[in-house]
């Protein structure tokens, strides 16, 4: 008998692999007028979006039932401004999805040679990720692009997909174009895929083959302890984060690094915490944003709860209501950070 979840994780990671090769080849001709910016004044890219029509239109037809919490929707490109990028982005899905099968890949997934769509079709399977979330039942969340200012620099950034059962995390799978196959090597191969099942570990394997390497976080000496933390000030206070290191006895710097790649750098072993500090406007994180790093990092040994030590709720909707910034570390370090995390926001709060 096949381990629970067998298909899924094998359509994810295809439409993943689909999916670095759409927006990796998106980065190197992406031009200016290729960038929208959101109501909430968040950069989105062609690459954002027709990577979320291909991953929503693979899951559509490998399970039609299932409901989808998407980053993305496709308002502003049904509107007779966005016929530029509209074409761009039916031209870029469709590349995606008629490149050949491989190893792995069933052609009933809609994948494959003459699986092109069209545009309507390509625009209500971005708009399929409008589901609202929730306590019950099956869902998808997707991330097409995680990271999308790292993206645009040319930095770290992620394809993120993730099952969700009753709001638990039963798979989760990242892939990150620009990341170094071994983190030892930091100028050898890049592009790798993470992918979690639950009850099942955590693995990594290299965009270019499909050698599965388990995950396992191991037991840092406190001086090896580095944290890892967002490029963007505005995404995690980094003053936050320095009096935390600190009081823990830190000095290496943080390593800075865009988008889910930093749950999957922490799953294999570096840096040995991960902190996303509130930065005081009251955000509301978003749970495409992290359903798939979560079980990732406690599924290769690690724990994640939110800056006050809170599990995270993937139930509540599209965003993680009153869960706010993150706080993931090994299970033996992880008691140790929060107390430091309680230390710092004392501090912070003495100084008003
Ligand atoms: N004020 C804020 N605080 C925390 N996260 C924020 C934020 N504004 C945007 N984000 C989220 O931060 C994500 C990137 O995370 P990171 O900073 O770790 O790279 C963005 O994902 P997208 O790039 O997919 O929009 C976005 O959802
Ligand atoms: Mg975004
Ligand atoms: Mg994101
Ligand atoms: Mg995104």
């Amino acid at each position: 008998m096949s381990q629970p979840f067998a298909l899924e994780r094998q359509l994810g990671l295809s439409a993943a692999r689909r999916a670095c090769a759409l927006t990796s080849s998106v980065f190197n001709k992406l031009v200016k007028n290729e960038t929208l910016t959101k109501g909430d004044k968040s950069p989105v890219t062609v690459g954002d979006y027709a990577a979320q029509a291909l991953i929503s239109s693979m899951l559509k037809n490998a399970f039609p039932a299932d409901p989808i919490v998407g980053e993305e929707d496709a308002a502003d490109l049904r509107a007779e401004e966005g016929k530029v990028l509209r074409d761009r982005i039916v031209e870029l899905a469709n590349e995606a999805l008629v490149a050949p099968l491989v190893e792995g890949d069933k052609p009933e997934w809609g994948i494959g040679p003459g699986q092109a769509k069209s545009a309507a079709e390509l625009l209500d399977a971005i708009d399929r990720g409008n589901y609202d979330g929730g306590r019950t039942g099956r869902m998808w969340t997707i991330d097409p692009i995680d990271g999308t200012k790292g993206f645009l620099r040319g930095e770290q950034y992620a394809v993120c997909i993730a099952l969700l059962v009753d709001a638990q995390v039963q798979l989760g799978i990242i892939g990150c174009p620009n990341l170094p196959v071994d983190p030892a090597q930091p100028d050898g191969e890049r592009g790798c895929l993470f992918v979690a099942v639950l009850g099942q570990g955590c693995h990594q394997i290299p965009l270019s083959g499909t050698s599965s390497t388990p995950l396992h976080m191991p037991t840092p000496a406190p001086s090896d302890l580095t944290t890892l933390e967002s490029v963007e000030a505005a995404h995690s206070s980094h003053s936050t984060t320095d009096t935390i290191s600190s009081i823990l006895g830190i000095t290496r710097p943080p390593i800075r690094m865009d988008s889910q790649a930093k749950y999957g750098c922490l799953a294999r072993g570096e840096g040995g915490i991960y902190l996303r500090m509130p930065t005081g406007v009251g955000y509301r994180e978003k749970i495409w944003d992290h359903a798939p790093g979560s079980l990732l990092v406690s599924e290769a040994g690690g724990r994640v709860t939110d800056s006050r030590g809170t599990e995270l709720d993937f139930g509540l909707g599209r965003t993680l209501g009153e869960n706010f910034g993150v706080v993931a570390a090994g299970r033996e370090v992880h008691g140790r950070v929060l107390a430091a995390v309680q230390e710092a926001t004392a501090q912070a709060k003495a100084k008003v």
